[in-house]
Parts: C-alpha cells; sequence; structure tokens
C-alpha cells in the first residue's frame, strides 16, 4: 500500500472518522445523550456507586452482589499509597503539574507490577482494578504535600467516594459533598473515542502493556482542549476575579464584559464546545445539578453569578455550549480541591473508560497506523 497523495480528502483531526467499533459506551448528538454499556448515564449517575459503574464498564453487566463484594475488598485493599510510587513523587518538584506526578505514578505502578510481563486478559483486568483502587491516593498524597502536611491513610470503612475525599481533606465529607463527587466521577468516566482513550487504544494496539497505554492518556488529558479544560476553567474564573461580596447579578455582570472581550480578542475560552456534541453536553445538566448543591451547600452563589454570565455571553455571541468540565471546575474547587488538582481527578474516573477500552481494543486488534499526504519538497539529491 501506497501513502496517500495530496488530492486525496484529509481529515484533518480525524472529525468524522469512524475508526472502529465500540460496546463500551455511545455518544449520540443527535438524541444529546450518553450510554454506558446500554444504560443512560444520568441513571447510574443517580442510583450507582461509582464501583458498580467501574465494575459494568469493564465486563459489560451490572455486578451481582457476589461480584460487588469481591471487588470492593480487592479495591480497599490496594488504596494505601505504594512507597515506591511517594518515593517517585518525592523526588519532583512541589510545583511539579499535578498531572506529571499522576502520569509518573502510573509509570512507576507499571515498572514494579509483578506480571508486568503479562497482558492477558484475567491480568489485565486486575491491573486496572489495582489501578482503579491505588490512584486516589496519589492525588491525595499530591495535594497534601504541596500544602505541607501529612498522609492520611485510607480507611476501609469507607466507599470509594468517601476515602478518596478522607485521604485528601483529613476528614470525613458531608453526604451533599460525596454524592456531588461520586456523581462526577460516573459522568467522567468514559466518552467513547476521546483523544486520550484513542491514544490508549494507539498503545495497546502495539501490544504495548496497560500501564503504558495509561501513562500515555494521561499524557493526552492534559492538554486544556480535553482534560486540561477543568483546570483552566477555574483559571479564567481566577483571571475575571472571585469576590465572595458581590452578589450573583454584579458577578454575572463582570463575566459578561470579560467574555466579550475575550472573544473580540479571538481567544479560545475554555470549558465551551465540544467535537461531537454541537448543541450541548449530555452529562452537563445532570453535573450542573451537583453544582448547585455545591453552591448552596457552602453557600456561595456569587460564584454563580460568574457561571452564568460566562455561559450567557458564550451563547449569545457565539451559541456555543458549556462542556463537562465547565461545571466540574467549580464544583471542585467549591469541595476544596487545589485548582491544578482537578485533571487528575478525571485521571482517576477515567481510568474505568481507559482500561475498558484496553480491553477491548486488544480482544479484536489491528495496528492503528493511519496514511498522512507527504507535503514537503520533491525528492533531491545532496
Ligand atoms: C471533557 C472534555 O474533554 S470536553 C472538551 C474540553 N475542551 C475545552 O473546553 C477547550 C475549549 N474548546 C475547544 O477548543 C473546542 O470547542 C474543542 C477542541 C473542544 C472542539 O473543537 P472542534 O470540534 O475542533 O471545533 P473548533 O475548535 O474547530 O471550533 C469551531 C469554531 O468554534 C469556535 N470555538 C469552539 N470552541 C470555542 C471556545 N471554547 N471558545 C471560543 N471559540 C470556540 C472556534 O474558534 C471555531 O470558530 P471559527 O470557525 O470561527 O474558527
Ligand atoms: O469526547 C471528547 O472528545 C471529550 C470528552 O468530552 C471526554 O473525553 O469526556
Amino acid at each position: 500500500m501506497t501513502e496517500q497523495t495530496n488530492s486525496e480528502k484529509i481529515y484533518k483531526g480525524l472529525a468524522g472518522v469512524v475508526a472502529d467499533h465500540t460496546a463500551v459506551s455511545k455518544v449520540n448528538p443527535e438524541s444529546n445523550s450518553l450510554l454506558y454499556r446500554g444504560y443512560p448515564v444520568q441513571q447510574l449517575a443517580a442510583q450507582l456507586s461509582f464501583e458498580e459503574v467501574a465494575l459494568l464498564l469493564w465486563t459489560g453487566e451490572l455486578p451481582t452482589q457476589e461480584e460487588k463484594d469481591e471487588f470492593i475488598a480487592l479495591e480497599r485493599s490496594h488504596r494505601a499509597l505504594d512507597s515506591r510510587v511517594k518515593a517517585a513523587i518525592d523526588l519532583l518538584p512541589l510545583d511539579a503539574h499535578p498531572m506529571d506526578v499522576g502520569r509518573t505514578a502510573v509509570s512507576v505502578l507499571g515498572a514494579n507490577h509483578p506480571q508486568s510481563g503479562d497482558s492477558s486478559p484475567e491480568v489485565e483486568l486486575r491491573k486496572a482494578k489495582e489501578l482503579f483502587a491505588a490512584f486516589p491516593a496519589v492525588v491525595a498524597y499530591d495535594q497534601r504535600r504541596r500544602r505541607k502536611q501529612e498522609v492520611v491513610e485510607p480507611r476501609d470503612d469507607l466507599d470509594y467516594s468517601q476515602n478518596f475525599l478522607w485521604m485528601t481533606f483529613g476528614e470525613e465529607a458531608p453526604e451533599e459533598v460525596v454524592d456531588a463527587f461520586r456523581v462526577s466521577m460516573v459522568l467522567y468516566a468514559e466518552h467513547s473515542f476521546n483523544a486520550s482513550t484513542f491514544t490508549a487504544r494507539v498503545v495497546t494496539s502495539t501490544l504495548s502493556d496497560l500501564h503504558s497505554a495509561v501513562t500515555a492518556a494521561i499524557g493526552a488529558l492534559k492538554g486544556p482542549l480535553h482534560g486540561g479544560a477543568n483546570e483552566a476553567v477555574m483559571h479564567t474564573f481566577e483571571e475575571i476575579g472571585i469576590d465572595k461580596d458581590e452578589t450573583r447579578e454584579e458577578a454575572a455582570a463582570r463575566a459578561k464584559t470579560w467574555m466579550e472581550q475575550a472573544l473580540a480578542e479571538k481567544r479560545k475560552v475554555m470549558g465551551f464546545g465540544h467535537r461531537v456534541y454541537k448543541s450541548g453536553d449530555s452529562r452537563v445538566p445532570t453535573m450542573k445539578q451537583a453544582l448547585d448543591a455545591m453552591v448552596e451547600y457552602y453557600g456561595r452563589g456569587e460564584l454563580m453569578g460568574l457561571y452564568d454570565g460566562l455561559e450567557a455571553a458564550m451563547g449569545e455571541a457565539k451559541n456555543i455550549l458549556p462542556n463537562l468540565d465547565y461545571p466540574a471546575g467549580p464544583t471542585y474547587h467549591l469541595m476544596g480541591f487545589d485548582t491544578e488538582m482537578f485533571t487528575p481527578l478525571f485521571i482517576a474516573a477515567r481510568i474505568t473508560g481507559w482500561t475498558a477500552h484496553i480491553q477491548e481494543q486488544r480482544a479484536d486488534n489491528s495496528l492503528i497506523r493511519p496514511l498522512s499526504a507527504y507535503s514537503g519538497p520533491d525528492e533531491r539529491s545532496l
């Protein structure tokens, strides 16, 4: 087969290209819906624990009680911060970006895994579960070391979300906060062939291992056009200025002026727009409810002034709607996470989707290697 010629159609950014089948999730922009293994994500977010959603994504079916119990036991036994991961993180500067910390941690876990050379389906599923269990301690430790706080050991009387918040903040989170956190994890878990998942599939297609694929996926997630947007949303809020004494209306008016100026300068405003959804992200209404609950819990209506003002001004000027990162950013801010920790929270959730796709890619593999149209100089001699 020869490489494409210049006259052939180029699908820049692979926009509109259907690269393969997947049974993991269905993103439907026409009906503005998202199904995980056939179930609407809104139902899953309303009724299931994140542990149950993870099992659904991996196995394709809702878990039985026995499967759930077995997984919960495994998850609770792999929560503690691995000493080799801690040693590697301690070598990194305190201001290293937490996405770099997360990427390093997964790499260290992969290199030290006792079955690092075994990519059989059973072992890979086990590795996925262990990584799911181990990653929260990395996020919690990184936020705490940056704040010069001691490590908080996990507690096995708490579920995944409760324990995540416990290890990060060193106190039991109220029910309202745990619920908003759980909802964010469920919504962030999976989204078909997004850039990071596709990256994980490309790496897997070479028959490389699960930790290499996840490490590469973290690199793709870090960018502000993808997962890095949840952090960038908060930077926008900070740039506009958060003033707790302001009314909602005053904040909205300032946000509107800021957005008009940003668009006049042709800036991209993170947290808006989507490659697939053109009439709204299916997950935003559910995440917005979780944000509203946090705003009410913490009594921070002025933040919603900024939120509403930006959304309205972007809608009026360009008819571009928020994506999931837009409500997720301020939700994590209200919970007390440092802004730089937001995208690592996305990693914790997306480990489920990535590893479900890694399994699927491996089960029916074909090396992912597209063609390119050469645009350099004609052949020449030295
Ligand atoms: C969980 C997630 O990963 S969701 C995505 C998170 N990413 C972001 O929030 C980053 C901001 N958004 C964007 O950059 C884009 O909307 C993307 C990358 C997500 C999707 O982009 P694409 O489908 O490639 O559309 P593209 O970037 O070409 O935008 C089309 C038009 O809308 C404009 N546009 C799209 N999003 C934005 C935005 N956030 N701010 C300003 N203008 C925007 C573009 O400037 C472009 O305008 P033009 O035709 O006048 O040049
Ligand atoms: O689907 C995408 O391109 C990005 C996205 O929303 C996600 O990964 O959750």
